[in-house]
């Protein structure tokens, strides 16, 4: 498989040189050449295989030649070592919890299957290598995990000071060894500008080798289409044609979806539901982008202005406003609205959501108002208890602490302060 520039003025390259470029010479996005249609027999079979055999067919053809079988197999036994529950919450409704992984938010898969590849790619390397990445809350505490002692591997996670949740800050500043952070006086679009800004500087490339773990890299975008697919796996056959709310920010979590749709899985629509960062429903409603500076909610995962897949997601449909618009509606909601929804749902189906998971939960209930024969699933993106506050307050009730988030919660947040993108170019140089 190749990958070429969406800003096509680089060359096309293999899944290794994506990889390590994290993007492309020209400042623009990876895209595979071309996105491979799975057999209709396997796809009407999901059920009878493993979550291991859906991963093999579903991304061999987007690594291939670059890590051979074997060697692939091994990596998606690492990464999908987990459950990926479908939980029904009503007749139409079904929630998909994707935080059972180890840092209980839906960044595992991308981030491990990204240190792996990395991991593999480097075996032989001597010249170390960066990963810078940008965080809003998850994605900073899923790659420090992931890239925890992987050889010839520094991570340096930009987050905004002040605008991620205790958990959140600790996943990704207690690690130490090879996982350093940064606490950025902004938002989470200054940190993901600054990271965009190091790649594009020819000073700092030629002194530091430099790649992304945010889902600009291809090798943490493109696993996470295996979620759709291991939601057909768990549905009795036929499964009939399903809708997924999606809770978006940065709209890597989407647009995979729409990988696992074009390669034949019977989606019939998605929503993008956000918060009210809204710069998605927005373009929806007007077909103008006019992204705004983020503001904080209380899913500030997805607090995000100027989301970078959206570019991905108008390639896969070639650009066409017409045909975008048939497969995907988004909706924006307030705090408040979040609030009652994690409210109604503890209350009708004793069920507790995160705040991005309920914003997820409106998106799906608006669509199907005027939709009613359709179901849906809806992405519950991270555990609540990453979110204590939110939850306990909303819903008056307790969550135990998981030993994954117990183990943080004795150590010493350890992270620098910086402003501006000088202080992250001199911290890279020394
Ligand atoms: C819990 C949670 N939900 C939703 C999102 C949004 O996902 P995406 O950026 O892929 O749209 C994120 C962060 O990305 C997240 O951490
Ligand atoms: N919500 C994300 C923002 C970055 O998204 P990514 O998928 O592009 O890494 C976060 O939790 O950091």
């Amino acid at each position: 498989m190749k990958y070429y520039s969406l800003n096509r003025k680089a060359p096309k390259v293999s899944y290794r040189t994506a990889v390590i470029n994290g993007i492309a010479p020209d400042g623009g996005l990876y895209f595979p050449e071309h996105l491979p249609v799975l057999p209709k027999s396997f796809i009407n079979k999901l059920d009878r295989y493993s979550s291991v055999e859906i991963g093999m067919e579903a991304m061999a053809p987007f690594v291939h030649k670059d890590i051979p079988k074997k060697e692939l197999e091994s990596i998606l036994e690492k990464v999908l070592d987990f459950d990926f529950p479908l939980v029904p919450i009503d007749a139409h409704i079904s929630t998909l919890e994707l935080f059972h992984g180890p840092t209980m938010a839906f960044k595992d898969v991308g981030a491990r299957f990204m240190a792996l590849s990395l991991g593999y790619f480097n075996r032989n390397e001597e010249k170390e290598i960066t990963v810078l990445v940008a965080t809003s809350g998850d994605t900073g505490g899923a790659v420090a995990n992931g890239f925890l002692g992987v050889k010839g591997v520094n991570v340096v996670i930009l987050y905004p000071d002040g605008k991620v949740s205790d958990i959140q800050e600790r996943q990704l500043t207690t690690l130490g060894q090879n996982i350093k952070a940064l606490r950025v006086q902004g938002t989470f679009d200054d940190c993901q500008r600054m990271v965009k800004k190091a790649f594009a500087d020819k000073t700092l490339k030629g002194s530091v080798q430099l790649t992304s773990a945010n889902s600009i890299n291809v090798a943490r975008w493109l696993p996470q289409m295996l979620y759709y697919m291991l939601a057909y796996h768990q549905k009795k056959k036929p499964a009939g044609e399903l809708v997924f709310s999606v809770p978006s920010g940065n709209f890597g979590n989407i647009c995979a979806g729409m990988v696992a749709q074009k390669m034949g899985l019977p989606i019939s629509h998605f929503i993008a539901a956000t918060n009210v960062n809204d710069t998605v429903p927005r373009f929806m409603n007007t077909s103008e982008y006019d992204p705004h500076p983020s503001t904080a909610t209380i899913s500030n995962a997805m607090d995000v202005g100027d989301p970078s897949n959206f570019v991905r997601i108008l390639e896969l449909h070639k650009n066409d406003f017409k045909s975008l618009k048939q497969n995907l509606s988004s909706y924006s909601f307030t705090d408040k609205e979040t609030k009652e929804a994690m409210k109604k749902i503890y209350s009708e189906s004793k069920y507790i959501t995160d705040p991005h998971g309920a914003v997820g939960y409106l998106g799906l209930k608006k669509y199907l108002e005027s939709h009613p024969d359709r179901k849906g699933i809806f992405l519950e993106t991270a555990h609540p208890v990453k979110f204590l506050d939110v939850v306990s307050e909303t819903l008056h009730t307790d969550i135990p602490l998981p030993p994954q988030i117990e183990k943080v919660m004795n150590k010493n947040k350890i992270s620098l302060p910086i402003s501006t993108y000088d202080e992250l170019k001199e911290f890279l140089l020394t």
